[in-house]
C-alpha cells in the first residue's frame, strides 16, 4: 500500500517572488489525489518540493519520517526511491527506444541482471497498454503513447507515491478518457497514493478521492473530492465550471484590492455543476482498496466539512441524515 505524505506549513519563494505559502495537507495513504490551479500557481513546483528537489523556505514534507526539505541529502535521496514521477512530457530520452527508456531507472538505480530487468519493464509495458510498441524511438510514437510510456516508467521502482504532472496536457479529450482509466486502474492494481496535477477538469471530476486548489499564493482548499466539488467559493467555482466572469483572470498580475473587490461581487452560478460518479476500475480488476480505507476516513471528518460537501457524501455513500444523527455515526 502507498504511503502518506504529510505536508506542514510550506512556503516557496524564488528571490522575491512568492509562489505559494503556508501550504498544509495530507494526501492520505493509497488514495488518488487532484491538485487543481490556473497556470502558474506553483503547481509543478509544489511536486517537485514533495521529492525535495526545491526546497521551500518553511515547513515540511514528512515522506516516513524524512522531512523531503531540510533532513540530510542522503536520507531524502533514499526517501526519493518511494516516488514514481511522470512528467508533462514524458521527459523520455529521444535516442533510446521505449524499452530503454523505461528500462532506464532500473539500470541506473539498480543492480538487478538484465533478464529480471526485461521482466519488470515488460510487465509495466504491459500494464500501461503498450506491449508491441517497446522497440519504437518517442519521436515516432503519438503524445498519448509518450505519457504512457512515461508512466511505465515511473513505475519500474514499485513507488508507494506516484506524482503526475498534467497528464492531459497535449492529450485529445478521448485520450484524457484513456489516461482517466489507466490512473485509476493502476491505483486499483499498485494501491500507491498518487498525486495529479492538472487544469482538467473532467479529470478533476471523475479521478480523485481528494482535490485541492493552488491560487494566488494559497492553498484554497484541499479534503475530499466533494468539497470542491460542491464549494461557491468564486475562486473554486469558476474554476470548475470553467468561467470567465469572476476572479480569476487573464492578468496573472492583479492587485490585491482588485481581487477582493472581484470576489466579492462575482456570485457562484445558481447551481453548481452535478456531481458524477468517481470512474469505476475496468472490468475484472475488482474494487480499489482505497475505496473503503477512504469511506472511513471521511465518516470521521464528515462533521468538519462544509454542509454541500456533507451531503453529496451521505447521498454517495448512501448514509441517512436521521441515522447520522441518532446514533452519531453512519452505518
Ligand atoms: N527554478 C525556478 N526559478 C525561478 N522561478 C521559477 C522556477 N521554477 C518555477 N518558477 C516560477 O514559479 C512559478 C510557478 O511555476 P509552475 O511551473 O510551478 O506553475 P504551474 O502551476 O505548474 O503552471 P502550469 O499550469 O502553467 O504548468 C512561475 O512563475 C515560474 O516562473
Amino acid at each position: 500500500m502507498g504511503i502518506e505524505v504529510r505536508v506542514e506549513g510550506l512556503t516557496k519563494s524564488f528571490g522575491r517572488q512568492t509562489i505559494w505559502q503556508d501550504v498544509s495537507l495530507t494526501l492520505p495513504a493509497g488514495e488518488v489525489s487532484v491538485m487543481l490551479g490556473p497556470s502558474g500557481t506553483g503547481k509543478t513546483v509544489f511536486l517537485k518540493s514533495l521529492i525535495g528537489l526545491l526546497k521551500p523556505e518553511h515547513g515540511r514534507v514528512l515522506v516516513d519520517g524524512v522531512d523531503m526539505a531540510r533532513s540530510p541529502e542522503r536520507d531524502i535521496m533514499e526517501a526519493r526511491k518511494k516516488f514514481g514521477l511522470m512528467f508533462q512530457d514524458g521527459a523520455l530520452f529521444g535516442s533510446m527506444n521505449l524499452f530503454d527508456n523505461i528500462a532506464f531507472p532500473l539500470r541506473e538505480h539498480t543492480r538487478k541482471k538484465e533478464a529480471e530487468i526485461r521482466r519488470i519493464v515488460m510487465e509495466r509495458i504491459e500494464l500501461v497498454g503498450l506491449v508491441g510498441a517497446e522497440g519504437k524511438l518517442p519521436g515516432e510514437i503519438s503524445g498519448g503513447m509518450r505519457k504512457r510510456a512515461g508512466l511505465a516508467r515511473a513505475l519500474v521502482l514499485d513507488p508507494e507515491v506516484i506524482l503526475c504532472d498534467e497528464p492531459d496536457s497535449g492529450l485529445d479529450p478521448v485520450r484524457t478518457a484513456f489516461i482517466s482509466q489507466l490512473l485509476i486502474d493502476l491505483n486499483t492494481r499498485i494501491d500507491a497514493t498518487m498525486l495529479i496535477v492538472t487544469h482538467n477538469l473532467d479529470i478533476a471530476a471523475t479521478v480523485p478521492d481528494n482535490m485541492g486548489m493552488l491560487f494566488r499564493r494559497e492553498l484554497v482548499a484541499f479534503g475530499p473530492r466533494e468539497v470542491l466539488l460542491t464549494s461557491r467559493e468564486p475562486v473554486v467555482a469558476q474554476f470548475l465550471t470553467a468561467s470567465k466572469a469572476g476572479p480569476i483572470g487573464m492578468s496573472e498580475e492583479k492587485d490585491a484590492a482588485t481581487l477582493a473587490a472581484e470576489a466579492a461581487a462575482y456570485t457562484p452560478p445558481a447551481e453548481p455543476k452535478a456531481l458524477v460518479p468517481q470512474l469505476e476500475p475496468s472490468a475484472g480488476l475488482g474494487e480499489r482498496a482505497a475505496v473503503a480505507r477512504r469511506r472511513e476516513r471521511v465518516r470521521g471528518l464528515l462533521h468538519t466539512l462544509p454542509e454541500r460537501a456533507q451531503s453529496a457524501i451521505r447521498a454517495a455513500y448512501g448514509w441517512e441524515r436521521s441515522a447520522w444523527a441518532h446514533h452519531g455515526g453512519a452505518s
